[in-house]
């Protein structure tokens, strides 16, 4: 009888478990797929109304599209190359200074645009505003490219500039040269057009950014430094717009790099003693430090996919995607690790997952018949944003797990601070415009950039920095960074001015508008709530600092801001405390899981409540009564 009745009670408890476990199964399902229906990241300011700054249009006419080109295939034909840090092709970028001047002659006289070089080949351009409550921004590019053989495989020398099939071949047409000559093109025109702005800019072009931009780059900044600027965003190059790169993204792509991958180099190497190749050990110092090798190659670091900024790539893209990719995109508090696994098969993709580890350099051996002492390898890896160089070291070590092989750290440097992207962030916001107003059939997301740019120099001179440019990217075309047959289409470099051009003029608004209603729609009753706060909040947040306020003096260049008086500071960290928490209540994991969690808990209190009548109803009526409690519990 007893063990009757101790099968009976857990036949009962196995029944009431997997129901139980169906009801979280059933109530997850309704939650995505209310989050996929409504998910939609991307309203923000677009319907917004914006104040407007562009008064000088940006036609270019028949003159002008022949000038642009012939002054960009110029800047390609010039072979600025960096091989090493003490590698530099100083001829040719002297030769890039005279292009300059050459072709830019109103930037390089007009009484607007004060002009400087720096550490001796890279340039500082600081146009002043008349407006000097409105803080600065800066747009940076790069003038030296990496070396380039014409025998990997070119279908032009890699330094002609050649012309087919309307593109222009050759190393620099997208890193980075379109954006050096494209943003000094589209002011070039500016001035030649009488504009004066409202907001100063600084551009900043560096020497040696393919070799870490430790001349360039990091000089610029000692200079403005100096000067006491602060940048209200910083625009460099790094991500674009991906056109048919993403599978089963509808329409083309544009990602604003918000963050960029940390680096790290790693020297392996291992020591044994010469002798002669006729009696060789067991293990040779090669043969050692190729298992070390293999061993890491077989043992990648962790995915780490939806614990950075590629997060919100995907979910800002969501709604372009078809079902049943939407479904998952919506969903990435659920379908990560399902998503990374897919994501990881290709090294494009893979690259956004988690930190990568490339073996770049293996070297050893001095003659076929000795035994060489000392084998050696470079590893280069590059750091997801929720990894450190310290957490990097110490897997690589737990990884090889060998004591012969010596590690030791070359260089590195922890991934960069994530930028803001919401509907107050200047830059971003003013970057999507432009970009929407161009090109409207785009779909603008935040994204991670994988390689390293010369903004990382510029951290403590700005809080916002933005790694993008409008080149065109299609399939295949990834392969062209640093690879053969690097090329822009002719269309896409004239864009490319355009979009300077207006956005120079966009970046004159005094402040973001208001957030659009539409942004209140979100998909969890938290996030409505929370939207609904921070959107009437809203109206009073003002992104620039507020008049008559004591001015402080910022740069040599003449250009002050005001210093934010205290309760400015208040309403400002709670406006930031109120959007923080709208943004978890439309997007972030952690909102989700507590939401989710709570709904958990409210069914397992219900079950307990009502056991009785759990045990006694037939699974139908339980489900309905369930169901109707559930939603009587959440909405009291
Ligand atoms: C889903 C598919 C996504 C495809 C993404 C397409 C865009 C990929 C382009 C990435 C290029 C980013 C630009 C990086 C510039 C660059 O090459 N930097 C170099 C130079 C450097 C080295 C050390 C320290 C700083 C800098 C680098 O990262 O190695």
């Amino acid at each position: 009888m007893t063990d009757r009745s101790g099968k009976f009670n857990i036949m009962k408890l196995v029944k009431i478990v997997s129901f139980g476990l169906l009801v979280v199964v059933l109530v997850c399902f309704v939650a995505a797929t209310l989050r996929t229906l409504t998910f939609d990241v991307n309203s923000g300011l677009q319907l917004a109304h914006w104040e407007k700054t562009r008064n000088i249009a940006s036609d270019i006419n028949q003159h002008q599209r022949k000038e642009l080109l012939a002054n960009f295939r110029e800047a390609i034909q010039i072979p600025t190359v960096s091989t090493s840090k003490t590698q530099l092709n100083i001829t040719a970028l002297g030769e890039f200074n005279s292009l300059l001047r050459k072709v830019f002659p109103t930037v390089f006289s007009s009484h607007l645009v004060q002009h400087e070089v720096v550490a001796n080949y890279s340039h500082l351009f600081w146009v002043p505003g008349s407006d000097l409550a409105l803080v600065p921004y800066m747009l940076l590019a790069h003038i030296d490219v990496v070396p380039a053989d014409e025998n990997d495989g070119w279908e032009a020398p890699p330094f002609s500039a050649k012309e087919m099939d309307g593109f222009i071949y050759g190393r620099g047409t997208i890193d980075n040269k379109q954006s050096v000559m494209g943003i000094l093109q589209a002011l070039e025109y500016l001035l030649i057009r009488g504009y004066s702005p409202q907001r100063g800019f600084f551009i900043g072009l560096g020497h040696d950014e393919e070799v870490g931009g430790l001349q360039g780059a990091m000089n610029i900044v000692k200079v403005l430094k100096k000067k006491g600027v602060q940048l209200a965003f910083v625009l460099d190059e790094g991500l674009a717009v991906l056109d048919g790169v993403i599978s089963g993204l509808q329409g083309p792509a544009a990602l604003i790099g918000i963050s960029e991958k940390g680096q790290a180099t790693v020297k392996l190497s291992v020591f044994k003693a010469p002798g002669h190749s006729s009696m060789p050990p067991r293990e040779s110092s090669i043969g050692i430090l190729a298992g070390a090798v293999k061993r890491l190659e077989d043992n990648p670091m962790p995915i780490l996919f939806g614990e950075g900024p590629e997060r919100r790539t995907f979910e800002h893209l969501a709604h372009r995607f078809g079902l049943p990719i939407k479904f998952l995109m919506s969903n990435m508090w659920l379908f990560s690790p399902l998503i990374g696994r897919v994501m990881e098969r290709s090294p494009d993709t893979n690259a956004f997952l988690r930190t990568t580890t490339a073996v770049t350099m293996f070297n050893s051996g001095v003659k076929v018949n000795v035994l060489p002492s000392l084998a050696e390898a470079y590893v280069n890896l590059r750091i997801h944003p929720a990894q450190t160089v310290q957490e990097v070291l110490e897997f690589i070590q737990s990884t090889v797990g060998d004591e012969r092989v010596k590690m030791e750290l070359v260089n590195g440097f922890d991934p960069l601070p994530v930028s803001s992207y919401d509907e107050t962030s200047f830059g971003f916001q003013t970057i999507k415009k432009t970009l929407l107003d161009q090109f409207p059939q785009v779909s603008v997301a935040p994204g991670l950039c994988i390689g390293n740019t010369d903004s990382r120099h510029y951290t403590d001179l700005a809080k916002d920095i933005y790694r993008f440019a409008p080149t065109w990217i299609k399939p295949g075309d990834t392969q062209r960074f640093h690879g053969i047959n690097e090329r822009i289409s002719k269309k896409n470099y004239e864009e490319l001015v355009v979009f300077y051009f207006n956005l120079i003029q966009n970046c004159d608004i005094k402040e973001l508008p208001s957030p659009h209603a539409a942004t209140a729609a979100v998909t969890s009753s938290l996030g409505l709530l929370v939207s609904a706060a921070s959107f009437s909040n809203a109206s009073s947040n003002s992104w620039t600092p507020e008049p008559n306020e004591t001015v402080y003096f910022v740069n040599g260049y003449s250009q002050s801001r005001s210093r934010p008086s205290k309760p400015y500071i208040l309403r400002k960290l709670m406006d930031d405390w109120m959007n923080f928490w709208r943004l978890a209540g439309v997007d972030t994991m952690m909102v989700n899981l507590k939401s989710y969690s709570v709904s958990v808990i409210i069914i397992l209190v219900i079950v307990i409540i009502h056991w009785k009548s759990i045990m006694t109803n037939r699974y139908l009526r339980t489900c309905l009564f369930l169901s109707v409690k559930y939603i009587e519990t959440c909405t009291t």
